[in-house]
């Protein structure tokens, strides 16, 4: 068992504070039920007194949340911890969370107070919420560029004063893991009642360490991670939640922490936060970019086909993805590029393999990525000429609203002209059970997709169709503008391929 930290999310506060993020009241309480799946232990829903609609958006996730604590931002001011109260006060589990500066630069600076200034009014506020509220956070905003010894000071009279979490942020992302870790392990050394409030740790990116620096603190006894999704927040963001998770379960061995977090809702929750701020992540992002779960190259291909867990760390089925994806570019190689063409219904011979594996890596010294649209026309245009044993003819569909759809179909096979009709729910599936006859095999039809090629009422229809016989797959792809007949088009295809594979060259022979 390793030590159980809480998340503490902030998406909908600090990560709001991200240029071009903010969210309405809906999208906020779209993300808090998200962050509920998640099973975050704390959601910090915003900052009361900022606007009427921060207002309104951290009283209805109160209302709306039960499993987790609802928290609100107030400056260590008393109107605003009367409003942090109004909104969260009807949370099962309500929280105040007051700051206030405590570095030279921002006491001097910014809130033209003494040192001692900011301590009195840090505890007469602490004192103020706890009239209102059990559940009291204390933030020393800036508090890695503040004296250690005076943060000391202010936590030990918060802490008596009534705190039950108090926070050390890294509100500017300065900080660095080991100055981090002995920074907090001073703090509690000069803290003698620390033990009675929980510490927490809010990190921001602005050198890229906000991960890296929460995950020292919780050596240094830090048991609350503030974060956020996809590490959005002022600036250069905060914590990213799906990494810090990630990074507990994957590295229990040296970490020796875990959490509460469902891990397979972080997929889902990192798109609905792209979708509703319209801030996509880059490709490369750990966890959740589109590239994290991919492989382009050859020998990764390779070994990943072989055993994943050679490429792979973590499975992307943990994170609520249904699987990798392997992309294919100049960089794949015979493995991968197989590997795809079997999935796509071909099962070439040694030789066929060659001349098409050469093909494609001619094509993907000219394109960034190879589609299975360019492997088929590689595939069936250029290297095997798929004979046409099975031939349509004609067809005859006799459908209606109060008769039962009928197919009737002509294939001529060789210089034979076969028909058979058969009943079916609608045009498609009568016409598909027609062919099977005809073909006289037990097909199991397992995909089929139409769209449209083209637009207006004369687009084309394309029809891709897979089926399987024997444990093998043959897709095929049909085009009309009439999408029955690129559907029978598409099976006729697939059943030629079949044909192919199972009798060979002599094939049309024996289908026949
Ligand atoms: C590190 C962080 O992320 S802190 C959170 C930052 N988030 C935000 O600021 C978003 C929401 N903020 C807002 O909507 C507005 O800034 C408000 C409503 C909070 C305040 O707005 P205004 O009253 O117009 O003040 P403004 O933002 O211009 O200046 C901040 C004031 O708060 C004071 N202040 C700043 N922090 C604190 C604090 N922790 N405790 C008490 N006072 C503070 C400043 O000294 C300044 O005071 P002054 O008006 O007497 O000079
Ligand atoms: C309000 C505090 C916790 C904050 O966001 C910061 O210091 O970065
Ligand atoms: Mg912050």
């Amino acid at each position: 068992m390793g030590k159980n930290i809480k998340i503490f999310d902030t998406t909908l506060r600090d990560g709001e504070q991200s240029p071009g993020c903010s969210m309405n009241l809906q999208e906020k309480i779209k993300v808090a039920k998200q962050l509920e799946l998640l099973k975050v232990d704390v959601i910090e829903a915003g900052f009361a007194i900022a606007s009427q609609g921060d207002f309104n958006s951290v009283k209805e996730v109160a209302q709306i949340i039960k499993n987790s604590t609802v928290a609100s931002l107030a400056r260590a001011l008393p109107k605003d911890i009367d409003y942090a109260w109004e909104a969260v006060k009807y949370a099962v589990r309500p929280r105040i969370h007051t700051f206030i500066a405590t570095s030279d630069i921002h006491m001097k600076h910014k809130l033209k107070m003494k040192p001692e200034e900011v301590i009195e009014r840090a505890v007469a506020m602490v004192k103020y919420a706890k009239k209102y509220c059990e559940d009291i956070e204390f933030s020393a905003e800036d508090g890695t560029r503040s004296d250690p010894k005076f943060l000391a000071q202010i936590y030990e009279k918060v802490i008596e004063a009534g705190a039950t979490v108090i926070n050390i942020p890294d509100t500017v992302g300065y900080t660095t893991p080991e100055e981090y870790y002995e920074f907090i392990t001073k703090i509690k050394e000069n803290t003698s009642n620390i033990h009675k409030a929980e510490i927490s740790v809010h990190c921001h990116n602005d050198l890229g360490l906000a991960v890296a620096n929460t995950l020292a603190a919780a050596k240094a006894g830090a048991t609350q991670f503030e974060c956020t999704i996809n590490g959005i927040g002022e600036r250069a963001g905060n914590a990213a939640l799906e990494e810090i998770v990630m990074a507990i379960n994957t590295r229990k061995d040296v970490l020796g922490l875990e959490c509460n977090i469902d891990t397979t809702q972080i997929m889902r929750s990192s798109r609905l936060l792209s979708t509703i701020t319209g801030v996509q992540v880059q490709p490369n992002k750990a966890i959740v970019g589109a590239n994290a779960f991919a492989h382009e190259s050859g020998i990764h291909q390779h070994g990943v086909l072989e055993e994943r867990s050679t490429y792979e760390i973590m499975t992307p089925e943990s994170i609520g993805l249904t699987t990798n994806k392997m992309v294919l570019g100049k960089h794949s190689g015979r493995h991968a590029f197989n590997e795809r063409l079997k999935s796509l219904g071909y099962n070439l011979s040694d030789e066929d393999l060659s001349k098409a594996f050469k093909q494609f890596k001619d094509l993907a010294d000219k394109k960034k990525v190879v589609y299975n649209r360019d492997i088929e026309a590689i595939v069936s245009e250029e290297i095997i000429e798929i004979p046409q044993t099975y031939k349509l003819e004609r067809f005859v569909i006799n459908s209606g609203n109060v008769i039962s759809t009928t197919a009737s179909i002509a294939l001529r096979v060789k210089d034979k002209l076969i028909e058979e009709a058969m009943v079916g729910d609608g045009p498609v599936d009568a016409a598909f059970k027609a062919i099977e006859k005809i073909v006289g095999m037990d097909i199991i039809l397992e995909d089929y997709k139409l769209h449209s090629v083209t637009e207006g009422k004369d687009a084309q229809g394309e029809a891709i169709v897979k089926i399987k016989y024997d444990g093998k797959m043959y897709r095929g792809r049909g085009l009309s503008t009439d999408v029955v007949e690129a559907s029978i088009k598409a099976y006729i295809s697939a059943v030629n391929k079949m044909s192919y594979e199972i009798y060979g060259k002599d094939k049309e022979e024996k289908a026949s």
